[in-house]
Order: C-alpha cells, then sequence, then structure tokens
C-alpha cells in the first residue's frame, strides 16, 4: 500500500464550498472504524472532524481510534439514527464553531442505521448551507455479506445510498464470493462504484472529497421531510401525545426498531478471570451475538485487551493502558436476553 496524498487545494477550495462531509455507513462489523482509523493515518496535514453514533451506551468506538489531535472527536451518543434530528445539527454545530480549523468532517453511524435520515440532515436543514455532502461510503464485510442483507432493511439501504462502496475483508472472501457480491450490489444500485480492501486501506482521494453526492436526487425527499417536520411540530402544539407514524422519538439504549437488533452493554472496575471468560465464550455466549466489541481487564494481564468480534469470528489484541483499567463490553444481536448474559458476565470477574 503506498501512501495516499490529498489533492494540496483541499484546503483552499473548502471555504468556498462549505465543509466537506463524508458519511461512512456501513452494517455492523463491516469495517467502518478501520476504515476511519486508516483516514486518520493518512490524512496528512488536513484536519478531519470526526463525529461517531454508536449503537450502544458506551463509547467503544472513540477509544478504538487511532491517537489524533485532541478534541478531534465529537461524540454524538444520541439517536442521529432516527429522524431528521436537532442532536446531529448541533453536534456539527459544535464542530463549525471551533476555533482551531477543520478542514473536513467525517461521520461514521451505527451499523443498524438506515442513512437517508443523517443525509436528509445534511440537504434538508441549515446545514445545507454550511456544509457540502462530499459521499456516502458504505463499508461492506465481503465475508459474510449475502443478498438477505442480514434481513435488515438498514443494511440494503445502506448500500441503495452509497455513492462508493468498499468490498472490505477481501482477504476472508473468494474471488467467487466478490463477483456475485458485486453483481448482487449492481441489481441494488445500478452503476455502483465499488472499491474493494483489506482492513480499510483505499486510495483515499478515492472516497474523500469526490464529490459523488448529488442533493437534486435528495430533492423530494427533502421537501417531504420538510413538511412532515412542520407538521409535527403543529400537532405537537395541540396534543403532546400524538406522535407521528414517522416520528421515533425515544432513548437511545431502548431502540425496538432497529431491525430487531439491541444492545446489551457490560461495565465493570474489577478485573476478569481470563478463563472464566474464555469458558464463556466457548459454552454460553449466544449464537444470537452478531457483533461485540470491548476493552477488557484481566486479572492475569497487564494489557488493555481490545475485544472484538464480529459475525463468526472473534480476536483479543493487548495494549498498553493509557487509563486506569477497567472492563467495557458491548453485545449487539438479535433476540438476546440482557439480565442472562449481564449476569454471565458477571461470573466472568476474577
Ligand atoms: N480479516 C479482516 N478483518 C477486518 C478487516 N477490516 C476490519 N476487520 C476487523 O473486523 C472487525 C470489525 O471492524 P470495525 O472497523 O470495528 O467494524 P465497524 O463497522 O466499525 O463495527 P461497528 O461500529 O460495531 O458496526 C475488527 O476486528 C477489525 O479488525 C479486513 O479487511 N480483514
Amino acid at each position: 500500500m503506498t501512501t495516499t496524498t490529498l489533492p494540496s487545494t483541499t484546503t483552499l477550495e473548502i471555504s468556498k464550498r462549505g465543509m466537506p462531509v463524508t458519511i461512512i455507513t456501513g452494517f455492523l462489523g463491516s469495517g467502518k472504524t478501520t476504515l476511519l482509523n486508516h483516514i486518520l493515518s493518512n490524512r496528512q496535514d488536513l484536519k478531519v472532524a470526526i463525529l461517531v453514533n454508536e449503537f450502544g451506551d458506551i463509547n467503544i468506538d472513540s477509544q478504538l481510534l487511532v491517537s489524533m489531535d485532541e478534541d478531534m472527536v465529537e461524540l454524538s451518543n444520541g439517536c442521529i439514527c432516527c429522524t431528521i434530528n436537532d442532536g446531529l445539527v448541533d453536534a456539527v454545530y459544535r464542530v463549525l464553531e471551533r476555533d482551531d480549523r477543520v478542514d473536513y468532517m467525517v461521520i461514521e453511524t451505527t451499523g443498524v442505521a438506515d442513512p437517508l435520515p443523517i443525509i436528509l440532515t445534511f440537504l434538508g436543514t441549515e446545514l445545507r448551507d454550511l456544509t457540502r455532502l462530499d459521499s456516502i461510503v458504505t463499508v461492506v464485510d465481503a465475508e459474510t455479506f449475502t443478498p438477505d442483507h442480514f434481513e435488515s432493511e438498514a443494511a440494503l439501504k445502506q448500500i441503495a445510498y452509497g455513492d462508493v462502496t468498499i468490498l472490505n475483508k477481501t482477504d476472508l472472501a473468494s474471488p467467487e464470493q466478490l463477483k456475485d457480491l458485486e453483481a448482487y450490489i449492481s441489481t441494488v444500485k445500478v452503476g455502483a462504484r465499488i472499491l474493494h480492501s483489506q482492513h480499510g486501506k483505499v486510495p483515499l482521494p478515492l472516497i474523500l472529497d469526490v464529490g459523488y453526492n448529488n442533493p437534486k436526487a435528495y430533492a423530494d425527499l427533502v421537501q417531504e421531510e420538510i413538511k412532515q417536520s412542520q407538521h409535527e411540530h403543529e400537532h405537537h402544539h395541540h396534543d403532546d401525545h400524538t406522535h407521528h407514524p414517522h416520528e421515533h422519538h425515544h432513548h437511545h439504549s431502548d431502540h425496538l426498531d432497529n431491525d430487531g437488533f439491541v444492545s446489551i452493554s457490560f461495565e465493570s472496575d474489577r478485573p476478569l478471570d481470563v478463563k472464566k471468560f474464555e469458558t464463556f465464550l466457548q459454552n454460553q455466549l449466544p449464537k444470537e451475538v452478531f457483533r461485540a466489541k470491548g476493552i477488557l481487564w484481566f486479572a492475569e494481564s497487564d494489557l488493555r485487551n481490545v475485544f472484538q468480534l464480529s459475525g463468526p469470528r472473534f480476536d483479543l489484541q493487548g495494549e498498553t493502558w493509557r487509563t486506569p483499567p477497567k472492563n467495557q463490553l458491548v453485545f449487539i444481536g438479535r433476540n438476546l436476553n440482557a439480565d442472562e448474559l449481564q449476569q454471565q458476565l458477571a461470573n466472568c470477574i476474577a
């Protein structure tokens, strides 16, 4: 992999056209954070602001990003995946109002999010004049993605709205699998731009500041959304209990409508017993867990262990602690029993 260079004119053009924004979407565990790290490691002198929206109560992703200039991670743990959203608008404002120069904004969505509401937030609010939506980048796990798209409507929308699709984890997929996937993606999205990658390593000029997003394609949807939100405002004046069917005002952690996916968190200030945790993984971990990630502290180890589970695979990597040690884990899947899982994890404490 050669190092990638962004055009030196990028910074110059930005002030004229509004802050460029790239949205990274893609299903659970497809490699969005890995791609973000690739961008951050190769951005050269471009100042990149990152907005991470996680599905879960604990912010694991921000802790897995490579070290950056301080304050470049702007967390928005509210639900930006729902409808046109003030939380997202506010977070973008916070970035725009910084004293430091910011050249580019990259947003990582949760794996179970339909990117459309986020797109519409940029195209249908005052952000339209302050930012320029550059493109939607969709990351696809080439090993596990199949045409049933995990029976998730969001997974399908992610591909349908992607301006560029990155078939990631090509090291784990056969050439036939890749060919079939490309054919499938082209049926969902005619004329799809498809890149291949391992660990998100794509030349940055192919995904940043490419100007692929076409706001005109969303004009009708934007109009509809604006009308609807006006309607909602009027409704709320008359009757606070009336909810528009398209409205999803609810607390982040009790999502019921993310295609059935729920997120369960576990935290502890006491170390885990590595043997007990291994036994838990082997014998107790429900097969319905689709994705898990966390930072683990084992009584037997001085290291900060980064735990990753995506589909059929998991891995643990030891690093040095930069904070006082503790355990933080998130499990995502369908039909999970939170109490049981949390109890099983509590039983792993040394
Ligand atoms: N073998 C292989 N593993 C990869 C590749 N890209 C990412 N991974 C691994 O896949 C796992 C998930 O990657 P992430 O980047 O955390 O995925 P994500 O899309 O951010 O996950 P969520 O935010 O939870 O939806 C991690 O263990 C990565 O190291 C790849 O190209 N090949």
